[in-house]
């Protein structure tokens, strides 16, 4: 069976060129950042912790700007210091970010006007633009992919240590922004009552390190095997292989076949790695899935990603965690709102309704509570920026405001303000109180749904 997903290229010898080329740029993350990552996973799926996954659907080689980077960090900062605020828990900070430049489509190809093209896969495999040229798979893209996550992993390395992410300018990160919103001001509230809490611990000589930096690690899925093959190095202390691409990279959930490329390949690394499931999985898929990529059950290994629509989440995710979580394993299981609930309304824009988003979380929180287990965290689309690509939310976005600034080259993201409001919303459900950290898993009682 042919990799799915994967892009054709017409000069073989191009490419080898460029996979050459490839194996000899040095990791944009360190294999022991993977493993440190491995081990807060492993705490957040015992309950100590909280995932916060998010950034661009798709990112641009174009988008590599430092205003673009540093939005997209403020706006993650932003949530996480909501989120962390109200479950009095760590909050696991992961970009989608530095390497999300693939894209698996529904179709091969595109059609306008009646002309048939190649449909975009990402800037990683071709350009936007709607020509022949622009459309054409270039192995030479892979490179510039590279290069693009490198610098962008760079500028968010010295971002987050050298300053600006600095608890005590917290109020900084959304000063730039539509100050009118209610959503801003219930963030200036509470920024300004940690920021009271800081003074004191500073005044009362109680300063620490995790006060002024923040640990950040990347993502992206791992869908060209050429790339991700040839960014997998052997690792000096252990002897064994990490792609080093980026910290934690996922499965989507059309690559997901259980004799697929993509599975056999990520078996064999040793990043902590994700697999996203859709409304289709089977309780039987995840557990097959689980038993693949983690027979050792290794703790922090295996993430879950449902992405079941919020229409389907609360029939479909039981039975999924129960089979699994009666196997005896203890994955992280997080929550990705966005990839179940696209439309395309009447005049063809694909769209996201931020209420359905908002059900599937709260879906995501109900079924874990029903079931005596840990929601881990949540994995978002979102931009920093004032975008109007998802209806609803705080600004109430109509479909008729689609066209404003709709500047997404694949899907439709959260922007600012609908992110930081959805942040309320998880941090709501985290504060209630009503979930529970989970039991050990020795003590997963398997329920019948
Ligand atoms: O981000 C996910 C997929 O790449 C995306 O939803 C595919 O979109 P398509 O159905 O328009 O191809
Ligand atoms: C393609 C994606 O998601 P999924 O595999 O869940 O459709 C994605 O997260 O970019």
């Amino acid at each position: 069976m042919n990799p799915a997903q994967q892009p054709s290229y017409e000069d073989q010898a191009e490419l080898a060129d460029v996979i050459a080329q490839l194996r000899t740029r040095p990791p944009l993350v360190f294999a022991g950042e993977c493993d440190d990552l491995r081990d807060k996973l492993a705490a957040v799926a015992r309950g100590e912790g909280f995932v916060l996954q998010g950034g661009d659907c798709a990112e641009t080689f174009a988008g590599v700007t430092a205003a673009n980077i540093q939005n997209k960090l403020r706006t993650l900062l932003s949530m996480a210091v909501v989120m962390t605020y109200a479950a009095q828990v760590p909050i696991v900070k992961i970009g989608r970010i530095a390497g999300q430049y693939a894209k698996p489509r529904s179709k091969d190809t595109e059609t306008r006007a009646g002309v048939t093209l190649p449909a975009y896969r990402g800037d990683a495999v071709n350009g936007y633009d709607f020509t022949p040229e622009s459309r054409r798979h270039d192995p030479r893209r892979l490179l510039e992919t590279y290069n693009s996550s490198s610098a962008t992993m760079n500028l968010a390395r010295a971002l987050l240590t050298g300053g600006f992410a600095d608890l005590r300018t917290a109020h900084s990160w959304n000063a730039d922004f539509v100050r009118s919103a209610p959503v801003n001001e219930r963030y200036t509230a509470l920024v300004q009552e940690i920021e009271r809490a800081l003074a004191f611990m500073v005044s009362c000589g109680m300063d620490d390190e995790a006060m002024h930096t923040v640990e950040f690690f990347s993502s992206h899925e791992a869908l060209l095997l050429d790339y991700e093959h040839a960014m997998t190095r052997i690792d000096s202390r252990t002897r064994t292989p990490y792609d080093v691409s980026g910290h934690f990279i996922w499965i989507g959930e059309r690559t997901r076949q259980l004799d697929g490329a993509h599975v056999e390949f990520l078996r064999h690394l040793r990043n902590p790695i994700g697999i996203k499931l859709g409304p289709s999985t089977t309780a039987q898929d995840a557990l097959a899935l689980a038993d693949k990529i983690d027979p050792d059950r290794e703790p922090g290994r295996l993430t879950l990603i449902t992405r079941m629509g919020a229409g389907k989440i609360r029939t479909v995710l039981p039975s999924v965690i129960d089979e699994v979580m009666a196997s005896g394993r203890l994955p992280v299981w997080m929550c990705d709102p966005m990839h179940g609930n696209t439309f395309t309304t009447d005049n063809g824009v694909k769209t996201r309704a931020f209420s359905d988003v908002a059900d599937e979380v709260d879906g995501f929180f109900e079924v874990h509570e029903q079931c005596g287990t840990w929601p881990g965290g949540i994995h978002i689309e979102l931009t920093g920026d004032d975008v109007t690509e998802c209806v609803g939310g705080v600004g109430e976005l109509g479909e008729e405001d689609l066209g404003e600034r709709y500047e997404t080259l694949c899907d439709p993201r959260l922007n600012r303000n609908q992110s930081l409001e959805l942040a309320f919303t998880v941090a709501h459900r985290l504060n209630e109180g009503r979930i529970k950290r989970a039991n050990p898993v020795q003590e997963y009682t398997p329920k019948t749904f």
